[in-house]
């Protein structure tokens, strides 16, 4: 096939430099904002998005019922991620904004905003630069579908949405004993959380609207918004626990909003195997290469084949095969270079064992380009080891390994 109809052939230093420095996300981000702001000057809109860097700043929603610790965990996200706490109350209450005072007004009036109001006032807070730089926190917003829908198209898209849940009953019980601190804000309970200073216990008042009637309306209301509000976040939502201490909800709601979701850039696995032999590299590799179409490469079988072949390499490796010495890593990351290189590899992925054995090899690996985007290592106990090595039988034919007992044999590299 001559080169003008030879396929075209993607280098694979491409992918790979797309992946390190998430291009595709940047571009995505970039693009999605330009088209919900449509700023007249483009160009300029696109530096100064660039130049945020804030694709990776917290955007955290957290919904839940009365009383389900909503507030609380997200005052303590807002501390522990430097980030910005946004309720209706502190949004209303903000100064020099003429959008709050009206806000303020028909808050003291009707206890509620209109919805486009809330969110236009959000979208105020929203542009400010310390919610741009360290990012955001919904405190129960949106309240409603509508709200939602209206925030969406204002280009708001939170990245992780936390539910809370727990049974109405907990809920009524433990809000009877919800206390304030007037001066700080924070929020404390009688008997979950009551502060240890005598000073901040003697000045905690009792909020409104914790009555059992009151926090009983709210949950109906709660129940009958939040089946309509969860179909806008498709994905992005965790439901947790509230009815267990708050630490624990807390640790919980931390650790899911560190997690980064898989976006929808192109992702090409390069997959590799580490842990001692007969710990099943040659099997989860033949498996993983089966079910995902991934170019399964023993790095063993790959010298024994350069030296079948007889190619420049294969006669460097037959030597140290003869006198049965290890391969120097230079020689193996050259016949890998070669594989690794070739158009299945770098299209399908590739699943890598028996390389790296050791650092130096690992270091040797990286710097020459070939970082793999999963690692695993297959610890199995020593006696279960011994046990599987004795039983190992391996088809001389297909090289395909079995259990002396049966186990089925998965097919070998390719
Ligand atoms: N996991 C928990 N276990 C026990 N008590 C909790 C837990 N989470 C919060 N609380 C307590 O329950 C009360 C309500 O908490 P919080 O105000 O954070 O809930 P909320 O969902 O924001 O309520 P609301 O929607 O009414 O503002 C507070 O006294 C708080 O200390
Ligand atoms: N019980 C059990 N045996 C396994 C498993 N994976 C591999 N084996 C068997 O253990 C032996 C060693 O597996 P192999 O993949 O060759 O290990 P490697 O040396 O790490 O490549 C073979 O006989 C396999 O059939 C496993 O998950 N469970």
């Amino acid at each position: 096939m001559d080169a003008t109809t030879a396929p075209h052939r993607i280098p694979p230093e491409m992918p790979q430099y797309g992946e390190a420095n998430h291009v595709f996300e940047l571009m995505q981000n970039m693009l999605e904002q330009l088209l919900i702001q449509q700023p007249k000057d483009p160009i300029t809109f696109m530096i100064e998005h660039l130049q945020r860097d804030n694709d990776y700043v917290p955007k955290i929603v957290i919904l839940g019922p009365p009383a389900s610790g909503k507030t609380t965990i997200a005052m303590w996200l807002g501390k522990h991620l430097n980030s910005n706490l946004l309720s209706v109350e502190s949004l209303i209450a903000k100064e020099y904004s003429s959008l709050a005072a009206s806000a303020r007004t028909h808050y003291q009036k009707f206890q509620t905003l209109p919805n486009m109001l809330l969110v236009r006032l959000l979208q105020e807070r929203l542009r400010e630069e310390d919610c741009v730089r360290r990012g955001w926190i919904l405190d129960g917003i949106p309240e409603t579908r509508e709200q939602a829908l209206l925030i969406q198209t204002l280009g708001v898209s939170p990245r992780h949405v936390i539910v809370l849940s727990a049974p109405d009953t907990v809920l009524i019980e433990r809000n009877l004993g919800k206390r304030i601190d007037p001066q700080t804000g924070e929020i404390y309970h009688t008997t979950f959380d009551w502060p240890p200073e005598s000073e901040i216990q003697n000045r905690l008042i009792v909020p409104a609207g914790i009555s059992e009637g009151e926090t009983a309306r709210r949950l109906l209301e709660y129940h009958r918004n939040i089946v309509r509000i969860l179909p806008s976040y498709p994905k992005i939502v965790k439901v947790i626990t509230a009815d267990q201490p708050c630490v624990d909800v807390f640790y919980q709601a931390l650790t899911y909003v560190q997690t980064i979701h898989r976006s929808n850039a192109p992702f090409t696995p390069r997959v590799l195997l580490c842990g001692p032999v007969g710990s099943g590299k040659s099997r989860q590799a033949a498996l993983l290469a089966q079910k995902y179409g991934l170019v399964n490469v023993c790095c063993g079988q790959l010298l024994k084949e350069a030296m079948a072949d007889k190619s420049k390499y294969g006669e460097m490796i037959q030597p140290f095969f003869e006198k049965e010495t290890a391969v120097p890593s230079y020689v193996i990351m050259k016949v890998l270079k070669q594989r690794l290189d070739q158009q299945d590899c770098v299209e399908r992925g590739w699943v890598l064992h028996d390389f790296p054995r050791d650092r130096d090899q690992a270091c040797l690996m990286d710097s020459m380009g070939y970082k793999p985007n999963r690692v695993f290592f297959l610890n199995v106990p020593y006696d279960s080891i011994i046990e599987r090595l004795t039983l190992r039988r391996t088809d001389p034919v297909t090289g395909e390994r079995a259990w002396a007992l049966g186990l089925s044999a998965a097919p070998g590299p390719s």
